[in-house]
This record gives C-alpha cells, structure tokens and sequence, in this order.
C-alpha cells in the first residue's frame, strides 16, 4: 500500500500531518481555506506540488459548502481565498499557479455569460479537484524521463543517487518528482542504493525519505548533510537528484536548503546534478534566481527538536527554508514531464498555455 499523503473523496478531505512522522500516522480534516493555510504554514503538510493540491483542494471543499448570490460573489471569494492561500508559504510557486490557472478559467467562464451561476461554482470545483488527479501522472511520466537520461550515463549498470529533502509520496499526491525517478530506477532494477541527506532543520530526509524507502523497500542510506561531500568524493555516487520550489526562466532552481551546497560539491566532484520539477514548479515569468523570495522559518524550528532544546537558550539564529541554485551548477538538467531541458528549453516548453494545455 503506497504512502497516502492526503485522502480526497466527494468533498471529505484529510491529510496527513507530516510533523508526527516518521512515529505516528495520523490525518487531520481540512474544511475550509482557512484549516488549509494552517496546515501548510505549519507545515503539517509540506512539499513543493503537495501545497498546491493542499490549497488547490481546500478551496473545492469549502466551495462545495457554500452558495453565493451572483458571480460577481463568487468571483471576489474565490479571488480572496486564493490571494490568502499564496499568503501561506512563498518560495514554491505552486499555490500562486492555482491561483492563476483557476481565477483565469474562472474569469472566462463568467465573461462567458453562457453557463448558470450553479455551473460556474461546480466547474471552480472540478478545476480545483483536478490538480490531484493530474499530479501522479505527471510525476510518474517525470520519473521515466529522469531514470533513462540517468541511466543512458550509465549503459547497463545500476546506479547510486543521492538525493536531498523529501520529494516523494509524502511531497506530493503520489509516487514523487526526485524520488519519484529513484522509484523508477529500482522498479527497472537499476537502482544500487538511493542515499539520502538528514535535511536540517525541519528533517525532511531522515524523517519522511528514509520512511518512504523503507516503507518501499528501496535500498536506502541515510547521511548527515555535513557528508555529502565526501560521499560524492568516496562512493561513486552517479548522480545527485533534488527536487525543485520554483524554477525561473534561466533554470536558477529554489529548493531546500543545502541544494546549493550540493551542487557546488557535485560540480567539484564532476557528479552529474539533476533538478526534478513539474510544470507546477516551474515560473517562467521570473528571469532569474535573485527574484525568488526565499522563506525565512522561526529560529526554534532549528534549536529544539520535538521540544527538546538541542541549541544554547539565546543564541540567534537564520533559518532560510531554501536557497538558490544557479542554472550552470545543474550540469545534468531539468528533469520534468516534458523530458530532461536544458535551461535554455524551459521558456518554450512552459509558457503559461501549455502548461494549462498540460494540466487539464
Ligand atoms: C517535490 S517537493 C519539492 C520541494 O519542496 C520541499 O520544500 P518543503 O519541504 O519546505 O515544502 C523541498 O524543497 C523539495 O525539494
């Protein structure tokens, strides 16, 4: 039974509180916007496509309980629930591609004057309850694509990963973007061994990760984030793949923090270094890196773990959530659904159409 990070049927709606694992499976009820922003703020919920479907299908269920007196009401509630959901966590641009692609099919059916008020509220809710549908098959297609150009490196040998953060399950609606294409690699039975970094602070990599690859039975080592370095440099690893929050238009990739210092490390150690995003993490409306805003977490998400201090009381602290990696460091390429691209292929592949044209 694969990792169910939330549970969508008919309008019920729970997810799974990321924040107990990997001691405690337990899910918590979204009714409304408001229960969704909490649980991404917090992240009870975490993950670059999984927030997008998180706030995606917060809307649809609080939608499926209300009726609005005309569309202009629904227009501006729609409208203000969605500018509250971007609100919740800004470096990944999937909750901000909700926002657009749904308000603009929104809009159209309204200026449309073709269909009921009734209709339009129950094509929101559609729209908004297909991001999880789309998600699995997107990420399913990614993973091949990722494998092959991977393994095309290597002619028959199985290979040794290294990956960063939790891209998997757990990060998504299912089967993973980065952990995704480890997935694939060890359905093919080419995969040696995925080793996967801690992830401090929140640990993303020891507590989510390593649960996926054991609860898969996919051969699995866990390091600190201080030995990735001399991991690269000691044990023939083939190939580092992270995940991605937002890609720009140049290829300069957010995504957790220590994936820049990994890349620099990769480079040195002339190990291919590969970024997984979906359409949904990709922003080509952003030319480069330095306009990403990057979240900043509050400093005891660093100095205790489960409420046990492991920091001096009063030391200050900088906790960015994320860093930037520059598109040169990302020497093995954009892994999406689309195929492996180059930096250079991502404005053309990624415009705001086709990736509506993909989604639905
Ligand atoms: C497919 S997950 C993408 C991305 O999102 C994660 O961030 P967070 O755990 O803070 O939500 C991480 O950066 C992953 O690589």
């Amino acid at each position: 039974m694969a990792l169910q990070s939330l549970h969508y049927t008919n309008g019920q709606f729970e997810v799974l509180d990321q924040l107990l694992l990997p001691h405690e499976i337990k899910y918590v009820t979204i009714k409304n916007c408001e229960d969704g922003w909490n649980v991404i703020k917090r992240m009870q919920v975490r993950g670059a496509p999984l927030i997008g479907i998180v706030a995606a299908l917060s809307l649809a269920v609080e939608l499926r309980a209300m009726t609005f007196e005309s569309t202009d009401h629904l227009f501006e509630h729609v409208t203000k629930q969605l500018e509250y959901l971007v609100t919740s966590r800004p470096t990944a641009v999937n909750i901000s591609e909700v926002n657009d692609q749904l308000l603009a099919k929104l809009l159209a059916d309204v200026l449309s004057k073709k269909l009921s008020l009734k209709e339009i509220q129950e094509r929101v809710i559609t729209e908004a309850e297909a991001y999880e549908l789309a998600d699995v098959n997107i990420n399913m297609t990614l993973a091949r694509h990722g494998a092959e150009h991977i393994l095309a490196r290597y002619q028959g040998q199985s290979v040794r990963i290294l990956t960063h953060c939790n891209t998997g399950s757990l990060a998504t609606a299912g089967y993973g973007t980065a952990l995704g294409v480890v997935r694939y690699l060890h359905e093919q039975k080419r995969l040696e061994r995925c080793f996967c970094t801690e992830t401090r602070p929140y640990n993303q990599g020891s507590r989510l990760t390593a649960f996926e690859l054991v609860h898969d039975k996919i051969p699995g080592t866990l390091i600190c984030d201080s030995m990735a370095s001399v991991l690269m440099k000691e044990q023939n690893i083939s190939a580092v793949v992270v995940g991605a929050d937002r890609v720009v238009a140049n290829g300069d990739t957010a995504n957790k923090i220590g994936t820049y210092q990994l890349a620099v490390a990769a480079k040195y150690h002339k190990v291919p270094f590969y970024v997984a995003a979906p359409g949904t993490s990709i922003d080509v409306n952003l030319s480069s890196g330095d306009e990403i805003e990057i979240e900043e977490r509050p400093s005891s998400e660093m100095t205790a773990i489960n409420g046990v201090a492991i920091a001096a009381p009063g030391i200050d602290c900088w906790n960015p959530a994320f860093d930037v990696t520059p598109a040169e460091l990302i020497t093995g390429g954009i892994i999406t659904e689309l195929g492996v691209l180059a930096p250079s292929q991502l404005e053309d592949k990624f415009t705001t159409k086709d990736r509506e044209k993909k989604m639905f």
